[in-house]
């Protein structure tokens, strides 16, 4: 039995594996420049942010019906579910599809047709996170804060991702205030690519909670003291930032150095279809490369529940943090 887990920091568009996007191309009529998924699986040799997320929005284009975006859930359900996942907060990022001239509906509709009995059918609790594209404009990010609005039942709250370098936090105040207003949860990507001050940013401009990734803190040691001193929680994404070429092998990952500074991290997947791996693979990963013992595992697992959602469910937080307590590394 794998160690229980939350995963907060997963992008649903990003588990789209070869064999789905070929299966839903050939569902809805819709041609990839690729001959096969091998050809395709070639494609992932990325060299930074940027061209990795030309792939990830390139291949969104065979996502077009409920049906499609219900399917890309169930299957990162039970893949997550396996792998020891008890509970997710799921990005999504609806510009990308409205763009395409898929409707808020199509999208929200079809991932909670798996969301909703994801509890029954894989045994993991969820939640919605809206992310904003930081590239696009803010006009458009409050617009698509607007087309949510008949959904919020459904969305725990707000993300901002895509490329980081050149679009600070401050460029969403508005949305931000217009998301928190509406009761939203925020969070933002901060630190992957960008400097430590878009982290400081996040927080101070856009009272963010967490920060997905958030890697670059190490290089301002005020900063560290303050998300130490915070308890803000960090979602990092090992695999992920290898494979982007943030850290140019899993052996120099700053994760041992994070924990041991008193940083609230978890481990993460991001995009496991591109990556290499999910929630649980990212643990044995960085469990091998950086040689974490059972201790620093479950301190990870044990953070990922403290740092999750689950405010309105304490007694479900409880019971995970339970699970982890009494978990028993084989
Ligand atoms: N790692 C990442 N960083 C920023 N935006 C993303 N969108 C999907 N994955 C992302
Ligand atoms: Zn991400």
């Amino acid at each position: 039995m794998p160690l229980p887990k939350a995963e907060l920091h997963l992008h649903i568009e990003g588990t789209l594996e070869p064999e789905l996007a070929f299966e839903l191309a050939a569902r809805n009529g819709v041609e990839l420049p690729y001959a096969d998924t091998d050809e395709l699986r070639k494609a992932y040799q990325f060299e930074d942010l940027q061209s990795f997320l030309n792939l990830y929005y390139e291949l969104m284009a065979v996502l077009r019906t409920e049906r499609d975006f219900e399917d890309l859930a169930n299957a990162y359900l039970a893949r997550a579910a396996a792998q020891g996942v008890r509970h997710a907060e799921i990005f999504f990022d609806p510009q990308a599809h409205l763009a395409r001239g898929v409707g808020m509906g199509t999208v929200v509709d079809g991932l909670w047709r798996a969301l909703g009995s994801s509890e029954a059918n894989h045994g993991v609790s969820t939640q919605l996170i809206l992310c904003f594209l930081r590239d696009e404009s803010a006009e458009s990010a409050l617009e698509t804060l607007d087309a949510a609005k008949p959904y919020l039942d459904r969305i725990v709250g707000v993300g901002l991702d895509s490329a980081e370098v050149g679009h600070p936090p401050v460029k969403f105040r508005e949305v931000y205030e217009a998301a928190a207003a509406l009761g939203l949860r925020r969070v933002a990507h901060a630190g992957e690519e960008g400097p430590p001050e878009y982290i400081t940013q996040a927080l101070d401009v856009l009272g963010v909670e967490r920060i997905d990734h958030g890697l670059r803190c190490m290089e301002d040691p005020e900063l560290v003291s303050r998300l130490v001193r915070d308890r803000v929680p960090l979602t990092l994404c090992p695999l992920s930032n290898v494979r982007l070429r943030t850290v140019d092998v899993l052996a120099d990952h700053p994760l041992p150095a994070m924990l041991d500074a008193g940083l609230l991290c978890t481990v993460n997947s991001d995009d496991p279809a591109y990556f290499g791996g999910y929630a649980g693979d990212n643990f044995d990963a960085v469990r091998s490369a950086l040689g974490l013992g059972e201790e620093r595992l479950r301190e990870l697992a044990r953070n990922s529940f403290v740092a999750s959602f689950l405010e309105h469910d304490e007694e479900r937080r409880q019971r995970y943090l339970g699970e982890v307590e009494s978990y028993e590394f084989s």
